[in-house]
């Protein structure tokens, strides 16, 4: 069955579409509020920093406008080679965008990472959206000064206060990104809440339960890759998946006693790939020593990423 979309006019529709980059330190909280503002899970949120590594979108309605979301990976002092596209790649969500939203973990406040966020945003020419995240952990007179010496280093056209994790000030922050959306027809169907594909969004899936499960033991060294999404004849999914690693002895961590410990992420990435995907699972896992996986070119794309020149 094929679906067709009408092709709209903006002005028949009377539609908006706006582009939002959301941009902050590493564990600022980006992806929970992205799935907060998008009402689902499109981004994997960790405890762990950096674990958002291509930009995913997150897609929502509000009113006549479209919004799509550009989750950027946490800007940082880049050194190796994956975090250096990782950092320009986020730059380049934040210039192709409507409005650049900045979010700053209020316990964290003007600490040298946001102070060199900040220093580089006068060079984005985009309405920029201060937002304080966190703020059930800090007392409302330290918000309102902690707003008042950011937005003295930079003005920012608006600030808001936010808890992304439960919620609050959501709502009226998405009411007024709508704002910044031009009128245009929508991009994505009404219903659709992200576009990366399914098989990207299910090796996220995998990578997060690695990471719950392993805790500090397998930091950055690994990756995953969905190689097989093949719809059966009763409609369920079988899904073949790399985990690659960067050292046998890491692949013997990630297999664990008699294979325990990929049993346990592969059921539990199983089960919300299968509530995601609205559909049975059969999900088969591999792990693969690859030992300069961030060397390789290969890698970048399967993440959305572009190849940083220069080694
Ligand atoms: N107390 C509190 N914790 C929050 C809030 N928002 C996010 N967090 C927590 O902060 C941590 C980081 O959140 P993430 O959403 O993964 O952060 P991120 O900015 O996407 O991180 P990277 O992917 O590393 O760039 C998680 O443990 C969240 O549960 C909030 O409003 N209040």
């Amino acid at each position: 069955m094929t679906h067709e979309f009408p092709q709209n006019t903006s002005e028949e529709a009377g539609t908006r579409c706006g582009f939002i980059a959301l941009i902050g330190a590493p564990n600022a909280g980006k992806s929970t509020l992205l799935n907060a503002l998008v009402g689902g899970k499109v981004s994997i949120v960790s405890h762990k920093v950096q674990t958002t590594r291509a930009l995913v979108r997150g897609i929502t309605i509000e009113g006549d406008a479209q919004l799509i979301f550009v989750d950027t990976p946490g800007i940082f002092r880049p050194k190796r080679r994956l975090d250096r596209a990782m950092v320009t790649s986020a730059w380049g969500g934040a210039g192709d965008a409507d409005a650049l939203c900045l979010l700053i973990d209020a316990r964290k406040g003007l600490d040298e990472e946001n102070e060199a966020i900040l220093a580089k945003l006068p060079d984005v020419h985009r309405p920029k959206i201060l937002i304080l995240n966190k703020i059930d952990l800090v007392p409302r007179p330290a918000l309102l000064e902690l707003s008042q010496s950011i937005n003295a280093k930079l003005a920012f056209d608006e600030t808001f206060m936010i808890a992304a994790l439960k919620g609050d000030g959501v709502a009226s922050l998405r009411a007024r990104l709508a704002n910044y959306a031009k009128p245009g027809p929508w991009l994505y169907p009404e219903d659709q809440m992200s576009d990366a594909p399914m098989r990207q969004l299910a090796a996220e899936i995998t990578r997060e339960k690695l990471f719950e499960r392993l805790h500090d033991e397998l930091p950055y060294a690994s990756t995953v890759e969905t190689d097989q999404w093949q719809v059966q004849k009763d409609g369920s999914v079988r899904i073949e998946q790399t985990i690659f690693v960067e050292r046998d002895s890491q692949r013997k961590i990630v297999l664990g006693h008699q294979g325990q410990t990929i049993k346990a992420i592969g059921s539990r990435a199983r089960i919300e790939i299968g509530e995601i995907a609205e559909t049975k699972v059969h999900l088969f896992l591999f792990v693969k020593v690859r030992e300069n996986w961030a060397d390789d070119p290969a890698r970048y794309r399967e993440m959305g990423l572009e190849f940083p020149r220069g080694g």
